[in-house]
């Protein structure tokens, strides 16, 4: 670390048990930012399950790269040739995560106007991204572990048996554990999902990520803006470390691009840090609107097959002016690579 905070190797990734494996699928890792003892554990799961087509769960708190990970498991299998395909299934009412998932014909409920391919279709010979799988309504849950179990699916109102080669990996911020034990997660899924488990630490528990980490949102929000920014100062960083980080990288990461927008200059003298309660290290991060917005944004978008506009298309389902909605995907940061992938065109 020089003496303004910042590390010489800006991706965080130095010798170590990750780069001594050598793995061939390495460079898919890049992305992932941070290379102490509490990384290198991950590092060391994620060598060992990518390439193979096993069931990954992805354990975590809020803002931990879970999603980031599962891209990065994904790009480094042999399935990367086509899009990893995401399902939020927090984010749609049950009824809508059914026909999501598993596709409707026409006419197999009020509404079903054509026929839909769900998501284990899209993602035949790909990677289906089951995210915050702890949301998931119960009835549901069981029609999920049979798809999975035996790798075929029937579409709503459908009458064949359709048969799907997915690789699964899902994610959670829930205990899991807790939820099969209170009786909101059937333990057959959980035992069916649970054959890799890794666990994504909370910043605060891998702190010696933090300088890598920071350095590389600097260069990053500062290119993007057009700002010449080279680094944060040492009293700055001090603070960085000191924080608790309830949100975890998304708020890192957050706090760093406001900065740098802010910065009169080309060192971050100062972050302004939310005032952390003694003893509340693990408080709930709440999503920002803007990032619920874009989120409902990315899961209707996808519902319309990437529709925006017309019968059906994303700013009639919204309410809202073509117009408005265009400028809320430029604003929001919505990019239609995000959209054909979550779609697994
Ligand atoms: N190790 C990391 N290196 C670089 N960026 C990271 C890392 N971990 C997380 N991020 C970034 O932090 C943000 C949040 O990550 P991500 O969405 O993967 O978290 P998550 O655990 O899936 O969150 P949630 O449970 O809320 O969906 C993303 O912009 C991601 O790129």
């Amino acid at each position: 670390m020089d003496k303004e905070g910042l590390p010489k190797e800006s991706s965080g990734r130095t010798e170590g048990p990750h780069s001594q494996h050598e793995a061939p699928e390495a460079a898919q890792y890049k992305e992932i930012i941070g290379n102490g003892r509490e990384m290198q554990k991950v590092f060391r799961a994620l060598s060992q399950v990518s390439f193979t087509n096993s069931t990954v769960l992805l354990l975590g708190e809020t803002g931990t790269g879970k999603e980031l990970v599962a891209r990065a498991i994904h790009l480094a299998s042999g399935r990367r040739n086509k899009p990893m395909v995401r399902v939020n299934c927090a984010a749609l009412p049950a009824t809508l995560i059914e026909s999501e998932l598993f596709g409707h014909e026409r006419g197999s409920f009020t509404g079903a106007m054509e026929r839909r391919i769900g998501k284990f279709e899209l993602a035949h010979n790909s990677t289906l991204f089951l995210d915050e799988i702890g949301e998931m309504p119960a009835d549901l849950q069981v029609k999920l572990l049979r798809a999975i179990q035996e790798r075929e699916i029937e579409r709503i109102g459908g009458t064949m048996s359709i048969k799907v080669d997915v690789r699964i990996i899902a994610a959670t911020n829930r205990d899991l554990e807790t939820e099969v034990r209170e009786g909101r997660f059937r333990s057959d899924l959980y035992y069916r999902l649970n054959v890799f488990p890794i666990t994504l630490p909370p910043l605060r528990d891998r702190r010696d990520d933090i300088p890598a980490l920071a350095s590389h949102f600097v260069t990053h929000y500062a290119k993007a803006n057009g700002r010449n920014i080279t680094r944060i100062s040492g009293s700055a960083m001090k603070e960085l470390l000191a924080y608790p980080w309830p949100g975890n990288v998304r708020e890192l990461e957050h706090l760093i691009e406001r900065s740098v927008l802010m910065a009169t200059e080309n060192v971050i003298r100062h972050i302004t840090l939310p005032v952390a309660k003694p003893g509340h290290t693990s408080e709930i991060y709440f999503k920002t609107h803007a990032e619920n917005e874009r989120d409902h944004i990315i899961a209707i978008l996808n519902k319309c097959n990437g529709k925006v506009y017309g019968p059906g298309g994303a700013a009639q389902i919204l309410q809202l002016k073509v117009g408005t909605l265009n400028s809320k995907i430029k604003k929001l940061g919505i990019t239609r690579e995000q959209i054909i992938s979550l779609q697994g065109e």
